[in-house]
């Protein structure tokens, strides 16, 4: 079985060695002849799949992606030609609410807010925007929630209509797919008028994909009126609009959902995938590889209450320092090679909380706990 992987898949040998051969790419550059052998192919966010990548190739069975966004992935082309095809959904989404937590906190500092004051408006409300918001109902932070897809499945469902949203909301996160086109097409959801329809003191937030926002658009908006702006993501990655980072509060390199247990957990649910196709009995768990974390246990006291969470989970990842990495090196290294050389960022799950008085709420926002 020849098994072809990104470079960037961590852990893609200790999963896959177990099924077939290993050999890695750079996921930018691959090419049709280089994929011509591959019976399984595992992919990131990075690398489109169509006809054009698998051109040569006769033989393969499986393509993954360890990501939760599907849309570089032409999923109708593998469908006619019967080859199976998985995402790993929900992967990283606790990682990218931690972006989006520690996002906030530094936006408060900042503008000296009062975030139980503020609105939180989620725009998708999925694995990523269901978990913040019940991330940010445990900090007492009220929220707007907009998926007509799940309004229309959910009759208790309590949608905000996305124009409401945009005229009530304080701070508005991004988390919905890259759609192109149809009815709840995503692409330049804010654009000249929808941008201009937010308060003019709104904070919007995007770690969803680039182009849910008009960059364009957007810089000549923050040229005219400046809001807080935090960007994950960006139109036409790796290379951006770079006359844009002046005008972000924070900016990052397409990160958020960067966390160790978020990306090695996109691999072992395709190698999960895999083992289930081939009729193979999984034997390797991410449980077993995942390295020590370097804090492993807190003790919390009778005292600790909701101001001091921020301490806690900056302790464990702050977003300035993915900011500051973005401002130095961008020039000289480039887009990729600060995805490439990410340092290790471990989730809030990583750290034991014990103590007789863990506070329950706690747990919602992914912490674990042990009386
Ligand atoms: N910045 C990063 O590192 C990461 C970015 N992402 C992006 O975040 C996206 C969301 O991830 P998940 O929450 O896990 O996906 P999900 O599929 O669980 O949820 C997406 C939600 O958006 C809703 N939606 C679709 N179109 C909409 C529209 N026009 N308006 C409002 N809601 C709409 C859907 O009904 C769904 O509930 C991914 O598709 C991916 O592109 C995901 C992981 C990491
Ligand atoms: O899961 C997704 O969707 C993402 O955007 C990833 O977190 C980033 O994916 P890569 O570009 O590292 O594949």
């Amino acid at each position: 079985m020849q098994i072809y992987a990104d470079e960037n898949m961590p852990l893609v040998h200790e999963f896959f060695s177990q099924l077939g051969e290993v050999t890695t790419f750079d996921g930018r550059k691959v090419t049709a002849a280089q994929l011509s052998q591959a019976d399984i192919l595992l992919v990131r966010s990075v690398t489109p799949v169509g006809p054009m990548l698998l051109a040569d190739n006769q033989q393969l069975r499986f393509v993954g992606t360890a990501t939760i966004g599907t849309d570089h992935i032409d999923q109708a082309y593998l469908q006619r030609q019967n080859i199976a095809f998985s995402a790993a959904p929900g992967c990283n989404a606790q990682s990218v609410v931690e972006y989006v937590l520690s996002s906030m906190w530094c936006l408060a500092e900042r503008y000296q807010w009062q975030l139980t004051d503020k609105t939180v408006g989620i725009v998708g409300v999925g694995n990523i925007g269901g978990r913040l918001a019940r991330a940010l109902n445990a900090l007492g932070i009220p929220v707007l929630l907009c998926d007509p897809i799940r309004a229309a499945q959910e009759p208790d469902f309590p949608h905000t209509d996305f124009t409401t949203l945009c005229q009530q909301a304080d701070i508005v996160s991004l988390h919905t797919p890259m759609q192109k086109q149809g009815p709840n097409a995503t692409w330049h959801l804010f654009n000249d008028a929808t941008l201009a329809s937010l308060k003019p003191q709104c904070a919007l937030i995007n770690a969803s994909r680039g182009g849910v926002i008009d960059n364009q658009a957007l810089l000549a908006a923050q040229q005219q009126h400046r809001r807080p702006l935090v960007l994950d993501v960006w139109e036409q990655e790796p290379d951006i609009l770079q006359a844009l980072l002046p005008y972000c509060d924070i900016a990052t390199a397409h990160i958020a959902g960067h966390s160790v247990e978020g990306k090695a957990r996109g691999t072992e649910m395709l190698y999960q995938r895999c083992c289930e196709l081939l009729g193979v009995t999984p034997e390797i768990a991410l449980a077993a590889l995942l390295p020590r974390p370097a804090v492993e246990k807190l003790q919390i006291s009778a005292n600790f209450g909701l101001p001091d969470v921020q301490s806690v989970a900056r302790m464990l990842y702050d977003v300035r320092r993915d900011d500051a990495l973005l401002r130095q090196h961008l020039q000289q290294h480039g887009f990729d090679w600060l995805r490439k050389s990410y340092p290790a960022r471990r989730e809030y799950s990583a750290l034991q909380l014990v103590g007789q008085a863990v506070p329950a709420w706690l747990g919602q926002l992914g912490f674990n706990s042990q009386i």
